[in-house]
């Protein structure tokens, strides 16, 4: 059985369908991108299955746990895009609210939690109030709420945009730590380069899962040759019909 069941997941606002009949499972230790168009229905989704948002149909399973279930909140690590900080309390005040939240004795965590602020350079700003800081730095200390305490799942909603590319790496390599040590991961991103480094992919286009596979899928159900052409294609050619440029939402940086 997978670690994660996302099983015929539909989601209305009044009339209108945001998640349509999504489908998908993921294996423990791996690194899961979620990408499509903008407004396809991505945060929509990793907020159903981090238990932030309702939705109307199916059913979302971690190993033998229904979600949402409060009990399973502490393996759960979420970013969300929008970021959820509290702009008196400091980075580490921060990290002692969550830890309370989750249960989780602080002290167990001093260590990870000083290594990653080192990692994403925000030791220096710990104690100071988050109303100091830059949506480059509320981006990093919201990425450092979701990993602090080693979840087995992570759910990352763009965790690295507007980052510069040297902090990107030394994050990605992060998140495969997470990963070989059982951790499974599932990262919105709609950069060409952070697709390719995920063990499998999710393209969602208007709520519905358009190909679900590793990078020799895309290739083969686009006819592309890379992972970088199959996506660039998708993205320009949603329903089968060429789109105008402003429609086309990758970012690459290769
Ligand atoms: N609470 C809501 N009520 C009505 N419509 C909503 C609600 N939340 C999201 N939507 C709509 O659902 C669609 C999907 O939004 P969502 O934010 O999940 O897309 P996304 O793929 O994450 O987009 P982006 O890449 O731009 O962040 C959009 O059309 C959005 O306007």
């Amino acid at each position: 059985m997978a670690y994660l069941n996302v099983n015929q997941v539909t989601k209305y606002v009044k009339n209108k369908l945001l998640l349509d009949s999504v489908s998908f499972s993921i294996e423990k230790g791996t690194l899961n991108g979620l990408t499509g168009p903008s407004g396809s229905g991505k945060s929509t989704l990793v907020k159903a299955i981090a238990g932030i948002e309702h939705y109307t149909k199916g059913t979302i399973d971690l190993e033998d746990t229904a979600l949402p279930n409060r009990k399973v909140l502490k393996r759960i690590g979420y970013m969300p895009q929008t970021f959820a900080l509290f702009p008196d309390l400091s980075a580490d005040q921060h990290i002692k609210y969550f830890a309370g939240l989750y249960k989780l004795p602080r002290n167990k965590f001093l260590k990870r939690t000083n290594d990653l602020f080192e990692m994403v350079h925000l030791s220096d700003v710990i104690h100071q109030p988050v109303y100091t800081y830059s949506e480059d730095m509320k981006r990093r200390l919201s990425l450092i709420l979701a990993l602090f305490h080693t979840p087995s799942l992570a759910i990352l909603d763009n965790p690295t945009t507007g980052l510069d590319i040297s902090l990107k790496e030394i994050i990605w390599k992060e998140f495969r730590k997470l990963a070989s040590i059982g951790a499974s991961l599932i990262i919105v991103t709609n950069e060409l380069e952070e697709a390719g480094y995920c063990d499998q992919l999710l393209y969602l286009n208007n709520g519905k899962v358009m190909i679900q596979g590793t990078e020799s899928d895309f290739i083969e159900m686009t006819g592309m040759n890379s992972l970088k052409e199959s996506l660039i294609f998708l993205g320009s050619n949603e329903d089968g019909n060429e789109s105008n440029s402003e429609e086309t939402t990758y970012t690459n940086n290769t």
